[in-house]
């Protein structure tokens, strides 16, 4: 596995391994790797010749007060599990190599930006679109992965290639979870022992409002009511955003609709802060699954097969 640090590196890499009309999979994070991490760069390995990663915890995307000074980072251990599962390049940028001077054009995608984490974090997909763009200028990958815990995410990326013609496929991969059902997030690391047990909350709020989308009456606003009063139960869970809106529009339906009426998939986001820890996850509602009150199988556990969980005593 190769290792490079600035654009002539990559670009003399990736002409080598581009020979002979070679596939290239693209996993872009932030590192501190976990297995939802590894389970897209072994997607990549499965769908491609080529597998490439990128490391960098992208400034642009953070907001004057959050966590960018304190995000997680292990290098070691990234290019450790980058390894094992196969990755053939991984690009590890310094915030200079990537913009040596600051920015004056940004890739901004309006509408599906307004509600979630568009609106509770100002400017950061606009920060995401023009390090993705960038990432996907630099790497030309044939299909770039991404997880659907940042499911706004996908949203905007797959806008953002669809607008601007940009010849890559986006492949959307499951979420990931810990065997309680938590959604593996580098920001785990920052839970209390106390927090984490409570963070459960969120998984198990999403499982039970699947089966309360099958009441006979259910509204999406006396749904959503009863999603914050579960998550409210636990004790310091503070709620940031709870919605259910169409996916991927993100437009909000009707409050006083009937979920049985309503054109599906929808989605059911949340963003909850356990102290200064602010954890998102969601799962979507689609026709048959409301209907037929199944469970999700498209979601992933992480299990002893799993090995990165992203908790620390799972991690070492
Ligand atoms: N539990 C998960 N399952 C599947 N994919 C995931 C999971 N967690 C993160 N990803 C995906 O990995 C990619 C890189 O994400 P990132 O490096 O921000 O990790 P993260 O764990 O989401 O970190 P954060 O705690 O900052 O949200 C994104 O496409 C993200 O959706
Ligand atoms: C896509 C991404 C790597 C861009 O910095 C980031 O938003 C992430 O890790 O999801
Ligand atoms: N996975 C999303 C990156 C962020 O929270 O900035």
């Amino acid at each position: 596995m190769n290792i490079c640090r600035t654009k002539a590196e990559l670009k003399q890499q990736l002409s080598d391994l581009r020979k002979d009309g070679k596939q290239i999979g693209f996993v872009p994070t932030m590192g501190y790797l976990h297995e939802g991490h590894a389970s897209l760069l072994r997607k990549s390995k499965a769908d491609n010749d080529v597998t490439v990663l990128s490391i960098f915890v992208n400034p642009l995307q953070f907001g004057p007060h959050e966590d960018l000074d304190r995000y997680p980072r292990d290098e070691k251990r990234d290019v450790a599990i980058a390894e094992e599962c196969g990755t053939d390049l991984v690009f590890i940028p310094s915030v200079q190599e990537m913009y040596p001077e600051k920015p004056l054009t940004s890739v901004i995608v309006n509408q599906l930006t307004d509600r979630l984490c568009g609106a509770s974090r100002p400017g950061h997909f606009d920060g995401v679109g023009t390090v993705v763009s960038k990432l996907f200028h630099l790497i030309q990958p044939n299909r770039a992965y991404f997880g659907m815990k940042d499911a706004q995410q996908v949203a905007v990326i797959q806008q953002m290639v669809n607008d601007l013609n940009m010849p890559v496929e986006i492949v959307p991969c499951p979420i990931v979870r810990e065997p309680d059902g938590l959604a593996l997030s580098s920001r785990n690391v920052y839970l209390s022992a106390e927090h984490r047990l409570q963070a459960v909350v969120l998984s198990k709020t999403l499982q039970q409002a699947m089966k309360w989308a099958n009441e006979p009456e259910m509204t999406v606003e006396r749904l959503l009511a009863k999603v914050k009063v579960n998550i409210d139960k636990a004790s310091e869970a503070v709620i940031d955003y709870a919605e259910l809106l169409y996916y991927p529009s993100l437009q909000a339906p009707e409050p006083v609709a009937l979920l049985q009426n309503l054109k599906q998939p929808l989605i059911l986001a949340l963003a909850v802060k356990f102290g200064a820890t602010r954890l998102i996850d969601n799962r979507l509602l689609d026709a048959m699954e409301v209907s037929e009150h199944v469970q999700n199988d498209d979601e992933v556990q992480a299990s002893p097969g799993n090995r990165y969980g992203s908790e620390p005593e799972l991690c070492r």
